[in-house]
Formats: C-alpha cells, structure tokens, sequence
C-alpha cells in the first residue's frame, strides 16, 4: 500500500541528514506505529509522506503510484492522506459539524457523511458546539473524524495524545484505535511512548539518527532486539560492559555487543540456594519502596552501579546477584 524507498532529507545541504536512505512497505489495512528518540526523523517522516516537505533523495509511492520523487510532486491536498496532530488543529470560528464539511466539499452527501463520522467518533448531538466548548479528548476526536470524512488511503497520527495526561492518554488512544479499526484504514502512528506503540501497533518502526534501525512485531522487538538502543527502548536494560562481564565471570564474545533486561537480573538476599550460571556480590546503597515490590540501587566491587527489582522485603545490606545465559541479549558491535 505505502512504498518508501531509499527517502533521504537534509536541512543543511547535506551536512546532516534527518532521514538518512529510509525504505519499508506498509500493507493495506495495517497499523505501522514509528518510534525514536526525539530527533530521530519521526516527523520528518511523516511530513514527506504527507507532501509537506519535499525528498532530497528517494521516493513515496502510495499503491503503486509515486506521490514524492526528485521529479514528481504530487500536492498534499491530492495525496488521499488524513492528517491527526498533536495539536487539533480545528477552527475555533466553524461549529464541529462545519469543521467536519470543511475537508469534503467535493464529497456526494458531504453532510450524511459528516453525520456518519459524528456517530463513528461518539460526538452525535455535539454538531452545533465550538471546538472550546469541547474537551481535548473530544476536539482530538474531530479531529479523527475530519481526517477520515474523506476516505483517506492512508491515515497519518503525529503523536496525537501527547497533551494527554497519562489515564486519558490510555482511555482515548484505546478509542481511537477501536474507531480506526472499524473503518479498515491503514494507518502511521508517530509516538515516543512505546507503550503506545506496543498496544495498538500491527508492526513498528524504530528511527535512530534517521535511520531505520529495526522494523517487526512487537513481541520481536522486546524478545530480538536489533540494538542496545532497540532493546533500551522497550524496556529498562544494562549493557554488560567489560567491568561487568568481570564481575559475574562471564566472558562473552568480544566482537558483539550484550546486555541484559534489569528485570531478568535476580536477587538473593539470603546467599542460599540461588541457582544463577553468573553471580556477583552486591552492596546495596539505596531501597526505594514500590508497594508490592522494592527498587535496589546496588554497588558492585569493579564501583558499576546496577538497580534491580525485587518481591523480597527482607534486604540485607550486601546480596548475591545473578543472571543467566539464555536471558543474555547479544547483538552486533553498535556504531
Ligand atoms: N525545518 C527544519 N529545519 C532544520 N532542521 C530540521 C527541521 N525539521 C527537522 N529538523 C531536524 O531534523 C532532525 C529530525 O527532526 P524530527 O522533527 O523529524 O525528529 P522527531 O523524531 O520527530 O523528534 P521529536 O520526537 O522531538 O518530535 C532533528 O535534528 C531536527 O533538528
């Protein structure tokens, strides 16, 4: 459905790139969430694809048709693709319902299809009302429902709950998601919260220094991480360094690099028992209550600082710590 192939963009002639030699395929129907630290290119991204900028390199072609190359523009307004801000982005001064009509004027039965996208996005009765007499939740749903009142092939979020605090967050990013399913579009979701991604996305896409660094399901990215920075992203990780290989006895493979998820770093305060194939001792420096659990900041002898996660309440001031080979993550030497 969605082509990008080798899309590059630079800001400064070439000196940098904020999309370095990009390329992925999206199919029709699926819901491709884009992550990456800020600055990563999500936004430029999504800016080419929309036609709000223009490729230095490479192209976009939506099923089949190329929409941005060095010699085919196609305008933004032609390109079929609904747009969802963080911002709303509604007009203040036009009622719901015209903000709706504004961007199907050349639709057959713009209004019936202004009523039916009311009704898909929960608004019905709300048509007459100004965007401030609104919740954010709700203005985000007009939003929604004037991106799609034209059909869009493709259905463009750029970080559209970031206002949010955290429980509406959660609440109107699973509506929304549960509306875009109904309507079968295929969709691109620009978040840095990879819970985000993790919930609603059919596949994701990680940016680094405008680079595709991995693109696959969810359970891949958690359990086959590409990178360290991967892996970092979808969980808190340690990088088993030299100094940490030493101390736990555990000599790895120099050519690659390791790490190992914190949660899978196991604790025993009672030096019995503890059936761990690499195990160091550990001074506790600080416990931070969680309720059901506690966080410990733990020095090792090599001075590495480590913080583990624990049921166990009854922390002696030195414990044993460990881990095991099949919870080690290995990847290849990062640049
Ligand atoms: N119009 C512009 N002019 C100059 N540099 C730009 C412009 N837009 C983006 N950049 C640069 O391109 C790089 C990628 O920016 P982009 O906004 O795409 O990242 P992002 O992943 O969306 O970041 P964030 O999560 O912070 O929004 C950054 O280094 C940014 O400073």
């Amino acid at each position: 459905m969605l082509s990008i192939d080798s899309l590059s963009k630079s800001f400064d002639n070439g000196k940098n790139y904020a999309l370095n030699d990009v390329s992925f395929h999206l199919e029709p129907g699926h819901v491709c969430a884009i992550v990456g630290e800020s600055g990563s290119g999500k936004t430029t991204l999504v800016r080419l694809i929309a036609g709000l900028e223009r490729p230095d390199h490479g192209s976009v072609s939506i099923n089949g048709k190329v929409i941005a190359s060095l010699d085919k523009f196609v305008q933004p307004e032609k390109r079929k693709i609904g747009l969802v801000f963080q911002e709303y982005a509604l007009f203040p001064h036009l009622t719901i319902l015209d903000n709706i009509l504004y961007g199907i004027s050349k639709v057959k039965n713009k209004k019936l299809r202004a009523q039916e996208m009311l009704d898909l996005v929960g608004l019905k009765g709300m048509e007459k009302r100004y965007p401030h007499q609104l919740s954010g939740g709700q203005q985000q749903r007009v939003a929604l429902a004037r991106a799609l009142a034209p059909e869009p092939a493709l259905l463009i979020l750029d970080e559209p709950f970031s206002n949010l605090d955290a429980m509406l967050r959660m609440q109107l990013r699973n509506e929304v998601f549960d509306i875009i399913k109904k309507t079968e579009v295929t969709v691109l979701f620009v978040t840095h919260d990879t819970q985000d991604a993790l919930s609603v996305a059919d596949e994701i896409l990680i940016l680094q220094k405008g680079k595709v660094v991995q693109k696959d399901i969810a359970s891949n990215l958690y359990v086959k991480p590409n990178t360290l920075y991967v892996a970092s992203l979808f969980g808190s990780t340690v990088h088993i360094n030299k100094n940490l290989q030493n101390a736990f006895k555990c000599p790895l493979k120099e050519t690659c690099c390791h790490a190992i998820r914190n949660e899978k770093i196991k604790v025993n305060p009672s030096f019995t028992d503890f059936e761990c194939e690499y195990i160091t001792t550990a001074e506790v420096i600080k416990k931070i209550e969680l309720g059901d659990s506690v966080q410990l900041l733990l020095k090792l002898e090599s001075g590495e600082q480590l913080t583990v996660i624990t049921q166990d309440k009854n922390i002696a001031d030195t414990i044993n710590i460990g881990f095991n080979s099949k919870d080690i993550l290995e990847f290849e030497q990062e640049h």
